[in-house]
């Protein structure tokens, strides 16, 4: 291996230490955090995922508020939850976990959501503000993925980055931090129907590969020394993570993320970071 690793885990606890005293900060102006999570089924994944944010809550001091329902909830069902987790003064922000189970129109559930509790920044009021480049909650794993590369000094103010994937979590979000001024990148969109995708992948500074599909990016695909980011989340017969990204890539890239360990941490210290954000956009208003 000659790549240098993009530690996400260190990272994400760096993140969260500093978050710590940013909530003990607003405690003592009579504010507290709390992130409500509506997780929908029975899917273990996701499952781990909220166990782990709430983990994450206790470490910094975030109140948790946990709503479940079962896999056969009705679309009524969900959205009751959702219009009481707006109501709810404790809760300043939540997540209602991806996916839905078949047959929920997920887009009119984060429709539903009030935008002031809007953590993980997948709402439309925020998507909106992300494209007018107004202050509000960003993406988590996008956010995750930029706060990643600037913390190992990986230079994104010019850089060509090619997004493997064009979900609404990752890939059709990324592009527009990226392309902010602050970020400054140049960004190429590929999804299923790009034609010479190696060739693309081969002009890229950074390559964001969030396609689910195990090993897509191969050795040869990747320019010396770029940095490659593995977001794809795809299991093997054991239930071990197979990331897009080949394991031969780590001779050539200059930097890489591990998966796990890469991404996903960070994608939990961001959502973390929107909480607390919008916690402390609150204690500033008025
Ligand atoms: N409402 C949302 N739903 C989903 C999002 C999201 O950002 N908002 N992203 C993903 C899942 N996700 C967070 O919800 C997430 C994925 C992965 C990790 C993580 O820490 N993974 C570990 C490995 C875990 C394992 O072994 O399975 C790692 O990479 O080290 C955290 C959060 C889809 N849904």
């Amino acid at each position: 291996m000659s790549a240098q690793i993009l530690d996400g885990k260190a990272t994400a606890a760096a993140i969260k230490s500093e978050l710590t005293s940013r909530v003990a900060a607003l405690k003592e102006r009579g504010i507290t955090p709390g992130l409500g999570t509506l997780l929908v089924g029975d899917d273990p994944g996701s499952r781990w995922y909220v166990n782990g944010k709430h983990k994450d809550c206790a470490e910094v001091g975030i109140t948790s508020i946990r709503r479940e329902l079962p896999a056969t909830a009705s679309q009524e069902e969900i959205e009751a939850v959702v219009r009481e987790l707006n109501d709810n003064p404790e809760c300043t922000g939540y997540i209602v976990q991806l996916p839905l189970p078949k047959g929920i129109d997920t887009n009119r559930v984060l429709e539903l959501m009030d935008p002031a509790k809007d953590a993980d920044g997948l709402h439309p009021t925020s998507l909106g503000r992300l494209v007018l480049g107004v202050e509000g909650p960003l993406p988590c794993t996008p956010y995750g993925i930029v706060e990643l590369l600037r913390h190992h000094g990986v230079e994104i103010n010019g850089a060509h980055v090619v997004v493997l994937g064009r979900g609404i979590t990752v890939g059709r979000s990324i592009g527009l931090l990226l392309t902010r001024k602050s970020e400054n990148a140049t960004v190429t969109l590929c999804h299923t129907g790009t034609r010479d995708l190696a060739g693309l992948l081969r002009q890229a500074d950074i390559v964001v590969a969030a396609a689910g599909v195990p090993h897509l990016v191969k050795p040869g695909d990747v320019k010396p020394g770029a940095a490659v980011l593995d977001v794809g989340v795809s299991r093997d017969e054991n239930g071990k993570i197979v990331g897009d990204v080949h394991p031969g890539v780590a001779e050539v890239a200059g930097w890489i993320s591990p998966n796990p360990g890469g991404v996903g941490p960070m994608t939990r210290a961001q959502l973390l970071v929107n909480v607390v954000e919008a916690a402390e956009r609150t204690g500033s208003a008025g």
